[in-house]
């Protein structure tokens, strides 16, 4: 390694020092970057054999009780910033952090695309920038790039010598005792702002003369590139507001603290004390986030943060800079992009739910999200949104029970003909049939699956479907505080024959989608019938499905015509796909009903339910199961359909129609199956006597 260290060293020592050409410094970061990667990879190495050889002391209690501090602060300290607390879990957040005015000042039409990545020593940065590496990105590792710096002989080293003694070298290898320098430093904050001093000057030095051999070569390769930059020390040094600037955007990874201790000391043999030492030297978390356009949070697993890492990525290097541009124009915005929920959080917030579903004679407040973790917000503004969804918080739970309770329900017989109607309560006592709306929300997204991404345009590889699906809260009477995949609820006593209407009401209220939500695009549209029994419910459902991607398309020509002035410097086609940068339609949870939503596969829902740690309400599982197979032409074994009965004659409602079509579609299939049955067995009868 240390051969290849000094190639590389010696490589970029000789660009900087001799002003060479752009394009020669390309090929010196060629080396350097090699260099890197090997580097990187024997780090990786080392790090993969300490795992599990040290223990932090941190308990998965510590874990938990931060995290439950956390949600239950319901904003991580950053409050102000409107990161939800139990909805931030393993998802990715845009922020709407002000890009500064030397940002504003870059070209649009550049090529090179940077993307800073910052966040606290083991928060995950490095998990992060691995599997972007793995997926094709090119990624510049400033703890590397100053670990060259300072090799002997170097500017850096002579003043790190100068500055620290000769005590900080090691006499075997004549080299900087990096341990032996990081023991005085980060005692004592006047050592470590005087090393500071000395490398971040370099560093910035090293990395704008890297970025611009960078840019250089693709410029010469008429390519789009995007170019990932590790460094802890991002924010405190200032590098956000350098000018001329050098990122484009920054992404801040973060993790709590104990989980990072004791990830650290898993991961590195770090102990515990050193690392909250290094902890303590750094900038808080919601300083950090407040200078970051996009927050990725590491509570869960590696595959969680690479899979939303590499989505943006993506999206980024398919859009290019433009996609970046108009935070300006829109003003600002904060965006659940789509990741699971990790099973740890998830679990621990449907404990913490339970709790607060068996304490509802207490203080059921104290249980509700806070206004920001209650809803992911809308471009109309961080702030804006707050608003609304503040509003929503003032959800009193025993009022909201007693009404749900008093509402009066459509009851059905056993064939799904409407025979009058109870007030919920009676329903659930009696177990009596009733019918309800499963509403689909789908949204068609590049497939994450799909091979090296950052070379082409999102989709190059294929779409994948995700399905929004949420958590319910605590004190809903039908499967508290589980996991769902639908939108919907029971049809009311006077909506009997109007499902799709009752489908479209439920997706307005649940996560405000739709135009029963004022907002454009086509109404969720009920496919089939299914017949439900359990030992907890008997319920015919309306199975419905709703396209969010055709909405959200709808949605953002309307956005698009709002906007009355271009921003400075864009064109107009640029414009237009700057607009798609937002991933997914912006969704407006209501308190009551919806914990917290994320945008899943099947593939996530099927892996997720298969765990008995998390609990889905079982009709909604059915049901997607049914619809899947449907969607894919699969016969469904699981399915008994029947329209309404009140349905089936001429003045049918239009979803009864389709309804009706379906059936005799299955029937239809069922008949040409006996026949060919029929035959065979005939061929087969034939053979034989033969
Ligand atoms: C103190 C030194 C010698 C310790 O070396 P060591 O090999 O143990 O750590 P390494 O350089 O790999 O850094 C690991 C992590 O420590 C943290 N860290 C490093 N330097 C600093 C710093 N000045 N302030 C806060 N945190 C720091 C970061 O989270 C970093 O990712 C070294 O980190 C150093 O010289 N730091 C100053 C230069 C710097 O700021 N580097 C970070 C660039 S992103
Ligand atoms: N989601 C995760 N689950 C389990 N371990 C993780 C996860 N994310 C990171 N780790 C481990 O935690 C340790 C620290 O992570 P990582 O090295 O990515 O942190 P970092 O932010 O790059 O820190 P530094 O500031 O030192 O560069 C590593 O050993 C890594 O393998």
């Amino acid at each position: 390694m240390t051969a290849t260290l000094s190639r590389g060293a010696a490589a970029v020592s000789r660009a900087v020092a001799t002003g060479l050409s752009a394009e020669e410094i390309a090929l010196s970061s060629d080396s350097l970057r090699d260099a890197l990667d090997d580097a990187s990879e024997v780090a990786d190495a080392f790090a993969a054999e300490m795992a599990g050889a040290v223990d932090s002391g941190a308990t998965d209690e510590d874990v938990e009780r931060e995290l439950a501090a956390m949600e239950e602060a319901g904003a991580v300290d950053a409050g102000a910033l409107g990161i939800p607390g139990a909805a931030a879990a393993g998802a990715s957040y845009l922020l709407d952090a002000p890009r500064g005015d030397a940002r504003a000042a870059m070209d649009p039409s550049d090529a090179l695309v940077v993307v800073g990545v910052t966040g606290g020593i083991g928060s995950g940065k490095s998990a992060l920038c691995e599997a972007l590496r793995a997926s094709g990105e090119t990624v510049i590792d400033c703890d590397k790039v100053w670990h060259l710096l300072m090799e002997p002989g170097s500017d850096a080293f002579e003043q790190l010598k100068a500055a620290f003694g000769v005590g900080i070298i090691n006499a075997a290898t004549g080299k900087v005792d990096r341990g032996a320098l990081g023991a005085i430093v980060f005692k004592d904050a006047s050592a470590v702002n005087k090393l500071n001093g000395i490398a971040w000057p370099a560093i910035a030095g090293q990395l704008r003369q890297l970025l611009r051999s960078l840019r250089a070569r693709a410029v010469r390769e008429g390519k789009r590139r995007l170019v990932f930059v590790e460094a802890a020390v991002l924010v405190a040094a200032g590098w956000d507001r350098a000018e001329p600037a050098l990122f484009d955007e920054v992404w801040a990874v973060w993790a709590p603290v104990e989980l990072r201790v004791r990830r650290l000391a898993r991961g590195r043999g770090m102990s515990a004390e050193e690392a909250r030492r290094r902890i303590a030297a750094q900038p808080p978390l919601p300083d950090v986030l407040s200078r970051c356009q996009v927050a990725l949070s590491n509570f869960g697993s590696v595959d969680a943060l690479a899979r939303a890492g590499v989505e943006l990525a993506a999206d980024r290097a398919a859009r290019g800079r433009a996609a970046l541009w108009p935070a300006a124009a829109v003003g600002p915005w904060l965006r659940v992009v789509g990741v699971p929920p990790p099973r740890e959080t998830l679990d621990a917030s449907l404990r913490a739910g339970a709790g607060a579903g068996a304490a509802a004679g207490g203080s059921p407040r104290s249980a509700l999200p806070s206004p920001a973790g209650s809803a992911a917000v809308s471009p109309g503004g961080a702030g804006s949104a707050a608003g609304s969804a503040a509003a929503e918080d003032g959800v009193d739970v025993a009022s909201a029970r007693a009404k749900s309770a008093a509402e009066a329900v459509l009851l059905v017989d056993g064939s799904n003909a409407d025979c009058g109607s109870v007030r919920r309560s009676e329903m659930r006592r009696g177990r009596l049939w009733h019918r309800a709306t499963y509403v689909f929300v789908r949204r068609a997204t590049a497939a994450t699956t799909a091979g090296p991404v950052g070379a082409g345009p999102v989709g190059r590889a294929g779409t994948e479907d995700r399905f929004l699906v949420h958590r319910r809260t605590a004190w809903k009477d039908y499967c508290p505080g589980f996991m769902d995949t639908n939108s919907g609820g029971v049809v009311g006593a006077d909506e009997g024959g109007r499902e799709s209407e009752a489908a479209a009401r439920e997706l307005a209220e649940e996560v405000g989608l739709g135009p029963g939500a004022g907002r454009p695009g086509v109404a969720p549209r009920v496919l089939f019938f299914k017949r439900m029994e359990s030992e907890r419910a008997r319920v015919w459902a309306a199975v419905a499905e709703f396209d969010a991607g055709q909405a959200e398309a709808a949605e953002e020509a309307q956005d698009k015509a709002a906007l009355p002035v271009p921003p400075a410097g864009m064109s107009p086609e640029q414009r237009a796909v700057s607009w798609g940068a937002l991933a997914g339609p912006t969704l407006r949870l209501q308190a009551s009903e919806v914990a917290a939503a994320f945008w899943l596969t099947a593939a996530e829902v099927e892996e997720a339910a298969a765990d008995p740690a998390d609990e889905w309400t079982p009709d909604g599982l059915r049901c997607m199961w049914s619809y899947l197979r449907r969607r894919d032409g699969a016969s469904d074994s699981d399915e008994e359909a029947a329209a309404p009965a009140g349905q089936r004659g001429a003045g049918a409602a239009p979803e009864a129609s389709t309804v009706g079509s379906d059936e005799a579609d299955v029937e239809r299939r069922r008949t040409l199956g006996w026949v060919c049955v029929g035959a065979m067995l005939g061929i087969v009868a034939s053979r034989v006597s033969w």
